[in-house]
């Protein structure tokens, strides 16, 4: 057996010379740890500053600032398309090495930082490997295909109907509106429904309901885990604190489970038991997912466990993206005078406004597919670094080797923010989307990369679509609050950007 000598230890050593010497030895763990990133570790070559190259604590203050967007692109413009962001993070605006990233060819995985924001939520906007990711998007075959969300189109419009029409009424009885709470209501309707066969009653309420205030708190949560990934450890140790607003905070991936595993048994009944007049199921995302649990000749199917998950998800990724994008679209048509005109005179020359306004009647207009796509370019809900992990055996990228296992990362905000790609570019002009280049679309990223592209895209058109004409057609005299300022529309940055002042504020203005 091994004797351990501890003769070295001075015999009268205090605690007082231990702690100095804990402290000095920690000390110079910093100095070769600071040496090593500046000059010898394999990133060293990397353009950025010192202060990034060394410590995390530069990205975490932003990200917490809610600046993180603007804090990168900053980077970005003064040293250039590859910039170290932190010890082991690399942001890359480089549009040839962003697709080679997101291709389809040779995809970069998920890192574990999407693990830590959405938790033990184990649906397909967070799974961080590609097989299983893989697997999880077959077996929603189609749901999400444009053809599936016509199908789905009455139900849409029918809570874009009502939403305006309960905006309207308060806009003419003199009152201010704040758009941002009225978009919610209206996107978690939608979501709901088309999940679950059944809404939330938010429009029909008018007020936020606690599954709403669950999906922000989870926002929060989430953004926190994916900063500190050792956070899910407090997290678990905090469950065990009685104070109400901690439990609040700790249990709402719980409440949010527990919502989402009612509403689907409720739909699961309603599939096995109710049929509209023609025998059909009502129509629903779930659907065919739920049909297919128990067949055994489905190929492609998710378990009943996976379908849970995934309803949950939906209901976090599938309201405050449209949320936000909305409310900043109509926020920019009513901001820039011209656009509206013009955009109110294509309206009338195609003679979309009389009778119902369908999708049908709005998805050729030229002028508004041009004010969507630059809505999406500048206030596209998601517009953060997506994070990647190299794959085995390291890539080169924009001209630097990046060994395997390290976080490449890319923002659509400074994509689409490239001066040399889009003229001005950062003022509102759907024009340039009347005869775009090549390279302007290479450049568009609103829906993410290719592999892991936004699955909920056709919906969220659909919605913006018709929010736009509704809302011009049925409210002609809604314009800005002068409450609603530029200074309070600018964006604050968790994952999705929203406007600082969390509202965006409406009333009659006549023409
Ligand atoms: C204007 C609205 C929206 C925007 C700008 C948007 C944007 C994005 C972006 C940028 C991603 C990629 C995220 C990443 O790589 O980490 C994404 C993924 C995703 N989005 Fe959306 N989204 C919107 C609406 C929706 C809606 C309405 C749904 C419906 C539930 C949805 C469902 C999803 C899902 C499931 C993914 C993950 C896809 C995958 O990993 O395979 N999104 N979205």
């Amino acid at each position: 057996m091994v004797k351990l000598d501890f003769d070295f230890i001075p015999s009268d050593l205090t605690l007082d010379h231990s702690f100095v010497i804990l402290l000095g030895g920690y000390v110079v763990y910093l100095l070769v740890n600071v040496l090593y990133q500046l000059y010898f570790s394999p990133l060293s070559k990397i353009p950025g500053p010192w202060y990034t190259a060394v410590s995390r604590i530069w990205l975490t203050c932003h990200t917490f600032a809610g600046r993180r967007i603007f804090a990168v692109h900053n980077l970005h413009q003064k040293y250039g398309p590859v910039v170290r962001i932190s010890p082991t993070e690399i942001a890359i605006s480089d549009i040839e090495a962003v697709k080679q990233i997101h291709s389809q060819q040779d995809p970069y995985r998920k890192s574990d930082w999407y693990s830590g924001l959405t938790g033990d939520l184990n649906a397909v906007f967070g799974l961080v490997h590609n097989d299983t990711h893989k697997a999880r998007r077959r077996a929603w075959g189609t749901a999400w295909s444009h053809t599936n969300m016509t199908a789905m189109e009455p139900v849409i419009r029918k809570h874009v109907y009502t939403c305006v029409e309960k905006i309207k009424r308060e806009i003419e009885g003199g009152r201010r509106v704040d758009l941002l709470a009225w978009m919610q209501f209206m996107t978690t309707d939608i979501i709901s429904e088309i999940s679950y066969g059944r809404d939330m009653g938010m429009l029909a309420k008018e007020m936020v309901n606690p599954l709403v205030q669950d999906l922000l708190a989870i926002t929060v949560v989430g953004g926190i885990r994916a900063e500190f990934p050792s956070l899910q450890t407090v997290q678990k140790i905090l469950s065990y604190i009685p104070h109400p607003t901690i439990q609040w905070f700790v249990n709402c991936d719980h409440r949010l489970e527990s919502h989402g595993d009612k509403a689907l048994s409720d739909l699961r009944r309603e599939v096995q038991d109710c049929k509209d007049k023609s025998g059909n199921p009502r129509a629903s995302l779930f659907t065919k997912l739920l049909d297919d649990v128990d067949n055994p000749s489905a190929k492609h199917k998710m378990t009943m466990e996976e379908i849970r998950h995934e309803a949950i998800n939906n209901m976090i990724v599938g309201s405050d993206t449209v949320t936000v994008t909305g409310t900043y679209m109509l926020w920019a048509i009513y901001r820039h005078n011209e656009v509206r005109e013009k955009l109110e005179r294509e309206l009338k020359d195609a003679g979309v406004a009389g009778g119902e306004i369908t999708d049908e009647k709005c998805q050729n207009l030229v002028y508004l597919t041009a004010v969507i796509k630059e809505a999406l370019r500048l206030y596209s809900a998601a517009p953060m670094g997506l994070p990647r992990v190299v794959p085995d055996g390291g890539r080169l990228l924009a001209g630097y080797f990046f060994p395997q296992g390290v976080n490449v990362t890319s923002q659509a905000y400074t994509l689409h923010r490239n001066p040399k790609i889009f003229e001005d570019p950062y003022a509102f002009k759907p024009e340039r989307w009347l005869s775009p280049t090549k390279v302007m679309e290479n450049y568009m990223m609103p829906w993410g990369g290719q592999t892991r592209s936004c699955l909920g895209q056709h919906l969220a058109m659909m919605e913006l679509r018709l929010l736009a004409v509704v809302m011009l057609t049925l409210c002609p005299n809604a314009g800005l609050a002068r409450t609603c300022t530029d200074e309070s529309m600018e964006f604050e940055n968790y994952f999705i950007i929203k406007p600082r002042s969390h509202r965006c504020d409406l009333e009659r203005v006549d023409k």
